[in-house]
């Protein structure tokens, strides 16, 4: 099937009537893409998590897309309302700026992968390069590939969350640990921790679509006898009669979650962990590092490093011998 994609640029202060009005003149799905800019602050009052791919959008300015069925659209009409739409702002003080507005027809297909644009192998640490399934890439002999597909999931490494926890995972992991990787998403720190010498990980993430994802990434590295993917809330698999392939308590536990989850199960981290097992706690915004010390040291953890890329941090915990 075609759609009809309405192209408008213009700026960061007009994207929430703009994309307003695209839906309240019934497309089928909007997308909004700001500056490639990864470090400014957003709402995550619900638990939202935003991941920006990198991109050429000048700062302050955004690119809005709404997508029509071209079964039932009238492509002219309704650029002629959004235009009068996106004039009236200047009356409510909103600055559209010198916005454009394109049209073209995308197949489905187009839509759902228009984020691979901005996907390309990016070497993240040391030794690991994170290479998308669709892209030619020469390694060097020392350098470690990561193979990813991360569809919808979350996890393509350009997040410094993830960047955070794979340099972190280089620097932990020394040989024929246990792992679990907790909030999975496409299953790129799991599979890391593999390339880096790890003996098994267990995978675990709440969302099926991850779970999905992370099942085939690690087909894709080979590594579906290592690894092994559950459905799971936090560490909730492990109070189950479920077969797991890591002994529990472990060495190392990684988790890229929101600072407020990471609070929320920090005795449930030290109680699967061995002693002298390690806690990698990523995922955490600037203005909640202090809170996240302070849980960590109040559970029995020393802090032996924190990771800094922007303003996210990541912590790495120590349970005493
Ligand atoms: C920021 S992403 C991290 C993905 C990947 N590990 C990475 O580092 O790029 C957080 C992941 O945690 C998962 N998650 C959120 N809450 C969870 C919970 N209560 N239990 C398990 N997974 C959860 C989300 O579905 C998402 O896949």
């Amino acid at each position: 099937m075609k759609w009809h994609e309405i192209t408008i640029s213009t700026t960061e202060e007009a994207i929430e009537m703009i994309s307003n009005f695209l839906h309240e003149m019934d497309a089928d799905g909007v997308s909004i893409e700001e500056s490639g800019t990864l470090n400014k602050q957003r709402d995550t009052s619900l638990g939202q998590w935003y991941e920006h791919p990198l991109n050429d959008i000048p700062e302050g300015h955004a690119v809005i897309k709404g997508y029509f069925s071209e079964l039932d659209t009238d492509v002219e009409a309704l650029t002629t309302a959004l235009i009068t739409r996106i004039d009236e702002l200047r009356e409510f003080d909103i600055e559209p700026g010198e916005y454009t507005i394109t049209k073209a027809m995308v197949d489905e297909e187009d839509w759902a992968n228009a984020w691979k644009t901005y996907f390309k192998p990016i070497r993240v640490s040391e030794r690991l390069t994170i290479k998308p399934t669709w892209e030619e890439y020469m390694p060097s002999p020392d350098e470690r590939i990561i193979e990813l597909d991360p569809g919808m999931a979350f996890g393509t490494g350009t997040h410094p969350t993830t960047a955070l926890c794979l340099r972190t995972l280089e620097s932990v992991i020394k040989g024929d640990e246990e792992v679990i990787d907790v909030g999975t998403g496409s299953g790129i720190l799991a599979i890391g921790a593999m390339l880096l010498g790890a003996r098994r990980v267990l995978a675990l993430d709440l969302d099926p679509i991850s779970v999905t994802s992370a099942t085939e990434n690690t087909r894709l590295n080979n590594l579906q006898d290592d690894i092994q993917v559950y459905l799971s809330d936090l560490l909730g698999v492990l109070n189950s009669d479920q077969k797991l392939n890591v002994t529990v308590p472990v060495d190392v536990v990684v988790a890229n979650i929101l600072a407020e989850i990471i609070l929320l199960f920090i005795d449930d981290v030290y109680a699967a962990l061995k002693p002298g097992g390690t806690y990698i706690a990523s995922g955490i915004w600037k203005n909640k590092e202090e809170a996240v010390e302070e849980g960590l040291q109040a559970a029995g953890f020393t802090i032996i490093d924190r990771q800094r890329d922007q303003d996210w941090i990541a912590f790495v915990a120590k349970k005493p011998e």
